[in-house]
């Protein structure tokens, strides 16, 4: 066997420690599989005088980053630091150092993934990222290979274990959003700055990677529409049970005539659809290509080994394609990078979707006449309608109601006259309400 590969990592965090045990545990399986052994040599913390839960015996630990990424001994590095700064610039050069690198920063291939890639076809290196999208699931893997026969037409997903956890446990338990939170951080599941998980910016950094593998265009992070979980009430969640369905916080790009559909938000997933019993920290992505018609795939989405797992599998990756010829690599956005198109992302108001709606009522009276008129008026059907009981004492009432499928700009329309109703008090919510076949 030839001599084992040398990897430097920065960042010895969830993930790094997740990756160090992974390779330290299963060193003899994964160098049957690699051809040879990979050893991580040289790992760069901010913490190195705690006592690490494995062994660092045969590691050099350092402060500086730039010690890893300049060791000419290392072929490839691992970044696990977060954040598109410093992260940026040690992949920059580490690349220019004839580095291979694996990452698991979403944020970072989101946001510079064009010039990452770039940068790396240059220097005939290899950037791989698979534990940045679905944690553990190997989705990367699947869009850009196993799928390479297929035209994709739509990629739906649970693609943020925190915000899932987080819903999960609302809905189960009746758990304060806060508590879970902060267990999510603990058992760390959470971005560094965790409103990226619960604002939705986490999924869209990853739905923005899932789109451009799905379609062949370039990232274009600041064009998803995005919503996060932190504006669902209490109420929302209880009515969705009651109408059969739950609420996930979802990343959904599909193909249409006009363009791009690229948007992140809560959607109402009917209860009988297998991603609507995706819970907790789980991840699920569901993608409609035309030769192989649905593929769902499901696992882990963030923690510790489940992330380790999808590194050390790109570790492997890159260590069986270390002497292949650059061209005739797997391209990183599983197009050739002189065949991406430039597709039109539609704004959010272009969707056709279904909606869930949810008003206060202050005169009941009349109010349900009034409302359906100006849905009827915007040629918007409804599905189902309920007005609540008032609670005894009290004039207010919900009315809650599902629409079928509309464009999103003569919803908003309808919903502007509906609030400026007499009758109606305060903002109506609207949550979208999936629809895609399956
Ligand atoms: N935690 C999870 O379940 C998952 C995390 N990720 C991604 O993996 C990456 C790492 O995440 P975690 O391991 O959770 O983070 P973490 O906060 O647990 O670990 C970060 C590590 O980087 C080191 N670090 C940061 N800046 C540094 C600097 N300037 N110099 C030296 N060391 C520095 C810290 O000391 C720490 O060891 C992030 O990009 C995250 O988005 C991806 C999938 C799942
Ligand atoms: N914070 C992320 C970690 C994995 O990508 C999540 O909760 O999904
Ligand atoms: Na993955």
């Amino acid at each position: 066997m030839l001599n084992p590969v040398k990897v430097g990592i920065l960042g010895l965090g969830t993930v790094g420690g997740g990756t160090v045990h992974i390779l330290q545990h299963n060193a003899e399986e994964i160098a049957r599989r690699a051809g040879r052994g990979i050893v991580v040599t040289h790992a760069c913390a901010k913490e190195i005088n705690q006592t690490y839960p494995y062994s660092t015996d045969n590691l050099v630990l350092t402060e500086q980053l730039i010690d890893v990424v300049n060791n000419p001994a290392i072929e490839i590095v691992v970044e696990l630091l977060g954040g598109t700064t410093i992260a940026r610039d040690m992949t920059m050069q580490a690349i220019a150092n004839g580095k291979h690198v694996v990452t698991a920063n979403k944020a970072l291939i989101a946001k510079h993934g064009n010039e990452i890639f770039a940068a790396a076809q240059q220097q005939g290196v290899i950037v791989a990222f698979e534990a940045a999208v679905a944690g553990g699931i190997p989705i990367i893997k699947a869009v850009r290979e196993g799928l390479a026969a297929n035209k994709i037409e739509w990629v739906v997903g649970i693609i943020n274990g925190t915000s899932n956890f987080i819903l999960s446990a609302m809905r189960d338990k009746g758990s304060e959003f806060n508590e879970v939170l902060a267990e999510a951080q603990r058992l760390g599941y959470a971005e560094k700055d965790p409103t990226f998980d619960i604002e939705g910016v986490d999924a869209a950094h990853k739905l923005t990677i899932l789109a451009s593998l799905a379609f062949g265009i370039p990232l274009q992070f600041d064009k998803v529409y995005l919503e996060g979980i932190t504006k669902i009430a209490r109420e929302d969640v209880r009515y969705a049970d009651e109408l059969g369905y739950r609420i996930k916080l979802l990343g959904i790009t599909k193909r249409t005539e006009a363009g791009i559909e690229l948007r992140v938000h809560p959607t109402f997933i009917p209860n009988r659809r297998l991603l609507a019993n995706v819970d907790g920290v789980m991840n699920a992505v569901l993608i409609q290509s035309d030769a192989l018609g649905q593929s769902l795939y499901y696992g882990a989405g963030a923690g510790a080994l489940p992330t380790g797992s999808a590194i050390v599998a790109d570790l492997v990756d890159v260590t069986r394609t270390l002497t292949t010829d650059p061209g005739n690599r797997v391209p990183h956005l599983a197009f050739q990078s002189n065949a991406l198109v430039d597709l039109p992302i539609l704004p959010i108001e272009e969707i056709t979707s279904a909606y869930y709606l949810r008003m206060t009522a202050v005169d009941t009276i009349g109010v349900m006449a009034q409302v359906t008129h100006i849905l009827s008026e915007n040629r918007i059907s409804i599905e189902a309608i309920i007005q609540k009981e008032p609670i005894s004492g009290e004039k207010q009432v919900d009315v809650v109601m599902l629409t079928h499928q509309v464009k999103e700009r003569q919803l908003n329309q309808a919903i502007q006259a509906i609030e400026h109703l007499e009758s109606i008090s305060g903002k109506v919510t609207k949550i979208r309400v999936e629809t895609l076949e399956h």
